[in-house]
């Protein structure tokens, strides 16, 4: 795994231990005194490092959530709901479905707003106070803009989000409008929103909560501590592997930080750090693109297209932080497609974990690389589910199973019950024999399920 100097060297622009150092050229940069998202000479990425690196053992007694892992971040706290300490669910069923050894899902649509960007916002909003702004800005396909939306809501600060108009779910607009943000839906798609708000920012309009914002990802990294620290307390082992939806790259740039500086710290070993496997969207694939061509930089593609509306992203901005953190850790990248994506979040609700298609996406990539033998029956395996069900209720509903309209009537309500059950058993069945493909599956889904609706609108 590459050394990247994370502590090497504290130069004289560091503010209380921390700094900011370009990850292209490693000029270094004051936190805090201006406002920077990227390198000032050569365009490059910032990431924030710090002069000392702490242990598991200084995580001991500080509570729960994001701010348990403070010594790891910028500040003490932050402007907080709280968020973080987020399940690590058992999945048994589909664990010996798939075929590898451990299973878990950690569901990050538990957070306060339903879904993992609350990490990095709690930081991100504590620095804006600290660089003293008072409008925060975001490009968003959804859920960074309800985070922002409701952690600037507690900030006490004015809140502006570009959308791609059309193109959010329901559950992410109405968090948005209802925590008070200013909603400007763009007639383009979420790369185009970020242009501009970027744009917006280098004039000193707003600033930026992207996960440009390199204290975003400070937030952010807390996944991988709460993942390393739970999955070794259930298991004495740390996982082999995370898989994780991949659309703006953030989390995956998030997660290999958080591994280098636990490598650093002497909290883990090389070897000990998990592979770093990101999904992508068939129609929005950028990053697998570059890791199946050994490209160091992504080809920005302009018409991307899914179900999985969050990674619906065709110029993955954190691309120079994820594709190295991917391919030092040994990982792979792999494209899945929407058919697949929720037959994976049928799957995983059937476990009772209700996430959006986006986050199901990290358990169809799973499954297609288990299938493909690019992941091996011994392995212990993180899947990453970043969005809450409830985001967007319209693809829940298409995935689920339609209302039965019944009559006022107990003896009828039953009557309908009893012959339901076997109707719906028959399709059970014809989908568990089609379950190691999700086409056939659905097929036979959806054959059973318009039987069904049929013989019970005939009645
Ligand atoms: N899926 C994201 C897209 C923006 O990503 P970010 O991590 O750079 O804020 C969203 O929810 O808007």
């Amino acid at each position: 795994m590459a050394d990247l100097q994370l502590t090497d060297r504290v130069p004289a622009e560091a503010d209380d231990g921390v700094w900011l150092a370009c990850i292209e050229c490693g000029e270094s940069f004051a936190p805090f005194a201006e406002i920077r998202y990227t390198c000032d000479h050569c365009d490059g990425l910032l990431e924030a490092r710090y002069a000392e690196l702490p242990t598991w053992e200084d995580f001991e007694d500080e509570g729960r959530g994001v701010w348990r892992y403070h010594d790891a971040l910028p500040f003490a706290e932050g402007v907080t709901l709280p968020e973080g300490d987020t399940p690590l669910h058992e999945v048994p069923r589909l664990k010996d479905d798939i075929g590898v050894a451990n299973l878990r899902i950690k569901h990050e649509g538990m957070n306060p707003t339903g879904s993992f960007k609350d990490r990095g916002m709690t930081v991100g909003v504590r620095v804006a106070q600290e660089v003293g702004v008072d409008r925060l800005a975001c490009a968003s396909t959804g859920n960074t803009s309800a985070a922002l939306a409701a952690y600037g809501a507690r900030g006490g600060m004015e809140t502006l989000v570009l959308l791609p108009a059309g193109k959010v779910a329901a559950g992410k607009i109405a968090q948005a409008s209802l925590h008070g943000a200013r909603i400007l839906e763009v007639d383009g798609n979420f790369d185009q929103c970020l242009d501009i708000v970027q744009d917006l920012a280098s004039r000193g309009e707003a600033y930026l909560l992207n996960s440009l914002n390199p204290f975003r990802l400070e937030g952010q990294k807390t996944i991988g501590l709460e993942i390393m620290e739970e999955f070794y307390a259930d298991n004495g082992e740390y996982p082999d592997r995370i898989v994780l939806p991949v659309g703006n790259a953030g989390n995956t740039a998030a997660l290999y930080k958080c591994f280098r500086e636990l490598v650093k710290a002497g909290a883990i070993t090389e070897d000990q750090v998990p592979k770093l496997t990101g999904v992508q969207a068939e129609g929005a694939a950028p990053m697998v693109e570059a890791i199946r061509e050994g490209n160091d930089e992504t080809r920005r593609w302009d018409d991307v297209e899914t179900i999985a509306t969050a990674i619906r992203i065709g110029n993955p901005v954190n691309a120079p932080k994820a594709l190295p953190g991917i391919r030092e850790t040994g990982g792979t990248a792999v494209a899945v497609s929407d058919e697949e994506i929720t037959a994976a979040q049928r799957a995983l609700a059937g476990e009772g974990v209700g996430v959006e298609p986006a986050s199901a996406a990290s358990v169809a990539g799973l499954r297609k690389l288990r299938r493909e033998g690019d992941v091996g029956a011994d392995e212990s395996v993180v899947c990453l589910t970043t969005g809450h069900l409830l985001k967007d209720p319209d693809a829940a509903a298409k995935a689920g199973v339609d209302p039965e309209p019944v009559p006022n009537d107990t003896d009828a309500v039953l009557e309908h019950i009893d012959e339901g059950s076997s109707v719906v058993e028959t399709v059970r069945r014809q989908a568990a024999k089609a379950a190691d493909s999700p086409l056939p599956a659905l097929i036979a889904g959806g054959l059973g399920a318009a039987y069904l609706y049929r013989k019970l609108r005939s009645k």
